[in-house]
């Protein structure tokens, strides 16, 4: 029975990471952005070696359980769970190894797919002079600059993985990487971070998609 003067955790906040990694994935479903089993996501069940908490490649987003995770290790070989794991597990791994993230959401909104393609001559998508920024760990104004960095998309995900390391040493270290065509990558040190910069970096893509139709 539940007691009404001590209800249990929002699944975000469960010490249970199953749950709330499951509660985040289909939030983020809701919210469209891991549409037709689009996106992936992870947390880092250990770091030493490392080993991650996925959903299984393919399933539908909005439907994941805590039941359903996998775990997979730092081959990207699935170690507990059923299911397959993801060709994009690799980049994950890369992406914990490279940054130190505790976790790494992947998401395929339309305006991240669109702002993708659009930027992919550039390289990069720069987004300044917004308040939301300062939702991002570590800013503290508006005018700050925060420049996501943009990389080719395609199948061959070991090869990517080994590509991208590149980026996400840069200096300022960046928040996410876009791959073009297909969708974003952040991450944070907590996921309750990660889903926070997942938040701020959606509605900032979106804002710079809308900012671009105007005359
Ligand atoms: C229609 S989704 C295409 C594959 C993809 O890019 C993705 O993010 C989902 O792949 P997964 O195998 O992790 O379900
Ligand atoms: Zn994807």
């Amino acid at each position: 029975m539940i007691d009404p003067q001590c209800p249990p955790p929002h699944p975000l906040h469960s010490p249970d990471r199953r749950e709330a990694l499951a509660w985040v994935i289909r939030d983020i479903h809701q919210k469209g952005w891991a549409t037709g089993t689009g996106g992936n996501f992870s947390a880092v069940l250990q770091p030493d070696p490392l080993s991650l908490l996925m959903a299984p490649s393919g399933v539908d987003k909005g439907l994941v359980q805590a039941a359903d995770l996998i775990t997979v290790d730092d081959q990207g070989h699935v170690t507990a769970g059923s299911g397959k794991a993801s060709a994009e597990t690799l980049l994950h791994l890369a992406i914990v190894r490279a940054t130190g993230a505790g976790a790494v959401l992947h998401t395929h909104s339309v305006w991240n797919t669109v702002l993708s393609q659009w930027a992919a001559r550039d390289g990069q998508v720069v987004l300044t002079g917004y308040e939301m920024l300062k939702g991002l760990d570590g800013i503290t104004s508006h005018t700050a600059t925060v420049t996501i960095p943009l990389w080719p998309n395609s199948q061959d995900m070991a090869a990517v993985s080994a590509e991208i390391p590149a980026l996400l040493t840069l200096d300022p270290a960046p928040y996410g990487l876009l791959l073009a065509g297909h969708g974003l990558y952040t991450w944070g040190a907590t996921l309750f971070q990660a889903r926070r910069h997942l938040e701020i970096l959606e509605f900032l893509l979106e804002v710079q998609y809308r900012m671009l139709c105007l005359p």
